[in-house]
């Protein structure tokens, strides 16, 4: 789908262009030198919006030159299988990273998973030891997510410092991760979740207004300050007056647009962000990996070792 040429868009496109082209040189660099990036997908059951995020991952690291490999597994199977299954990518050489695909099925605690995960194959930052450096500055691999959606606020040049934010959604994965990462830019955060007593209150006051709650189109153009950015992270199925099915945000587009100086499409927005900085993600985790192979035997090119 092609977005109206309107410069209050915030495009994701051209940020993650940018992205994956730099990954890209790094991806040639790593496999000359005899360690090939692989990341490993991990799905639980069948969820449409999940789809379309794998579908993704998957064209976009091959455009990176990254190997992706998808594993799915039956919405039936128990936390022990699954855990089993991490551990043995874990232990595997040739996989630089794992992500679990979010939701999983109600019996099974996605944390639990995350923790299996090795936190050098953490390529999402969720691990609850990755997850802690957010809280130390240390912004390098950030949960995804977040870091599109805070990078996407920086292309409006807005100076953070200071900046009034407010986020409407808690989640540990994008609530959360987006409040720890704009205190480290020195903005003035306020996060409202499901007892905030009066949500418009709150977002009308803010400068810039990050929106991640699962509601289609549940933020309108009267909780908007005019000349706000508006970072719009939802990711909602929906099915259109022609029958058909289409991804629609957390954000009434239409109306916004009108009262803010700055809003992101959905499609075409912080989801194509999202999947770049995941290939990111997978090269920092390389990089760490080769630092500690480096290490151990004094090298970090795998061919020249051999
Ligand atoms: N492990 C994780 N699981 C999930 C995350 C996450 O950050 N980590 N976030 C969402 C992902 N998600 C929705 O379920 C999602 C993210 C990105 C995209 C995407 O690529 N969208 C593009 C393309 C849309 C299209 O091709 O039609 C876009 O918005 O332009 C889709 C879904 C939940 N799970």
């Amino acid at each position: 789908m092609s977005l109206p040429d309107d410069s209050r868009y915030l495009k994701g496109g051209p940020v993650a262009q940018r992205i994956i082209a730099a990954v890209r040189e790094d991806a040639a660099i790593a496999k000359a030198e005899g360690f090939p990036p692989k990341l490993i997908s991990i799905t639980v059951g069948d969820t449409d919006a999940v789809d379309v995020y794998v579908r993704n991952q998957r064209a976009k690291a091959q455009l990176a030159g990254i190997d992706f490999e998808e594993r799915r597994f039956p919405a039936t199977i128990t936390s022990g299988e699954l855990e089993a299954a991490i551990h043995g990518l874990n232990a595997d050489p040739r996989v630089t990273g794992i992500i679990i695909q979010r939701p999983v099925p109600a019996h099974i605690s996605v944390k639990t998973l995350q923790a299996a995960v090795h936190p050098l194959k953490d390529v999402e930052g969720m691990h609850p030891a990755s997850i802690g450096n957010i809280v130390y500055n240390q912004l390098d691999l950030a949960p995804c997510t977040a870091a599109a959606s805070v990078e996407l606020l920086k292309e409006t040049g807005l100076d953070l410092k200071g900046l009034e934010v407010v986020v409407v959604g808690h989640s540990e994965i994008v609530g959360k991760p987006i409040a720890f990462l704009l205190m480290s830019e020195g903005a003035t955060v306020t996060v409202c979740h499901h007892l905030t007593r009066s949500v418009a209150a709150h977002a009308r006051r803010a400068d810039a207004l990050f929106v991640a709650v699962g509601k289609p189109r549940l933020v309108k153009a009267d909780m908007v300050k005019p000349g706000a950015a508006v970072i719009d992270i939802g990711i909602n199925s929906e099915i259109g007056p022609d029958g058909t099915s289409r991804i629609v945000g957390d954000v009434d587009t239409d109306s916004v647009k009108d009262v803010a100086s700055w809003i992101t499409p959905v499609p075409g927005g912080v989801g194509p962000i999202t999947v770049a900085i995941l290939l990111r993600n997978t090269m920092v985790a390389l990089s760490r990996q080769r630092a500690l192979y480096e290490a151990t035997y004094g090298t970090a090119d795998r061919l020249a070792a051999e």
